[in-house]
């Protein structure tokens, strides 16, 4: 065949089977995915363990991207398509910018690296020291998370420090819910790969890793921007109680509702909940009970 696109095969770090979206092109195999609509392409490259971006494509002779190596990139690729088609399917929204931007991933960033990020361009992750992480890009909750950064950046803009940045921090824990709802746990299949049953946060309980879910219990610190990381666990538990109230078809409307619409850069907790109650009048009346119920969740960790 000349060049295009072209349908391949691969093993997640897990190593579980997946087809890959891979084009073609003079004897090379890439991580170039042209199959979404309007031009969104979603591209993988690898840092090759440096810490120069964007790296390199992830390449291969034959399409079969079996290679334990290549586990980081496969998943990386595949579930920045997840992702897109989540963005698109559910909320009509064409990649991270809403204008078909590319979806750039690099894989292998740094030496046993035990972090993911979204650098204001692109998604960056570590391998892990295969200890506190196996490669990051392992968790499909994970990567939802990066790209959310990317839609906040686009939408709210949320500052990432004190509560406009817990508040950042909590949108890409909720859409890493809504992306991958099959638990309410970030990053369990890629944080401590020698332990089973523990996550890096809990939506349902902050408090098992440390993070606060009541207003009272908010963590004044310089450390962490903040403490994004930490006091996330406020809204992070406003959210579960939403969710089990109303549901995920519900919540994730008033959810994006209020991300796109109604947030801003300076939003802080109070604002996050008279944004998500604007956002459930809106959708589903004033004083309905999807209203109540986000009246109920933020009363419930203390946010007035
Ligand atoms: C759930 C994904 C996540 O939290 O990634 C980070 C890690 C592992 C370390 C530092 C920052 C982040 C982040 O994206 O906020
Ligand atoms: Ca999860
Ligand atoms: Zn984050």
């Amino acid at each position: 065949v000349a060049e295009g696109a072209t349908t391949g095969y691969g093993y997640g770090i897990l190593g579980d089977y997946k087809t890959l979206n891979t084009y073609y092109s003079n004897g090379t195999y890439y991580l170039y995915d042209v199959t979404k609509p309007m031009n969104g392409v979603i591209e993988t490259r690898t840092a090759q363990n440096g810490s120069s971006l964007p790296g390199s494509y992830s390449v291969d002779s034959n399409n079969a991207w079996t290679a334990y190596s290549q586990g980081a990139d496969v998943d990386a690729h595949y579930y920045a398509g997840v992702v897109y088609d989540y963005y698109k399917n559910t909320h009509n929204r064409n990649s991270f910018d809403n204008n078909g931007s590319t979806i750039r991933s690099t894989v292998h960033y740094g030496y046993q690296y035990n972090n993911a990020f979204w650098n204001g361009v692109q998604m960056v992750y570590g391998d892990g020291d295969g200890s506190v992480f196996a490669p990051l890009s392992g968790a499909l909750d994970v990567v939802a998370h990066e790209i959310t950064h990317a839609v906040t950046d686009y939408t709210a803009g949320l500052e990432y420090r004190n509560q406009p940045g817990a508040l950042n921090e909590s949108m890409s824990d909720v859409f890493g819910y809504f992306v991958e709802p099959n638990d309410y746990l970030l990053g369990e299949d890629v944080y401590t790969p020698g332990v089973s049953g523990d996550a890096l946060r809990s939506l349902s309980n902050p408090e098992a890793y440390g993070q606060p879910a009541h207003m009272n219990n908010y963590v004044y610190t310089s450390e962490d921007n903040g403490g994004v990381h930490i006091n996330s666990g406020i809204p992070n538990k406003a959210a579960y109680l939403t969710i089990t109230s109303i549901g995920k078809a519900k919540a994730e409307k008033i959810y994006y509702r209020a991300l796109t619409v109604y947030l801003t850069s300076t939003s802080d907790f109070s604002d996050a909940r008279a944004s998500l109650l604007q956002s459930a009048a809106d959708l589903y009346g004033y004083g309905s009970s999807t209203y109540n119920a986000v009246v109920n969740a933020w009363n419930q960790v203390g946010v007035y």
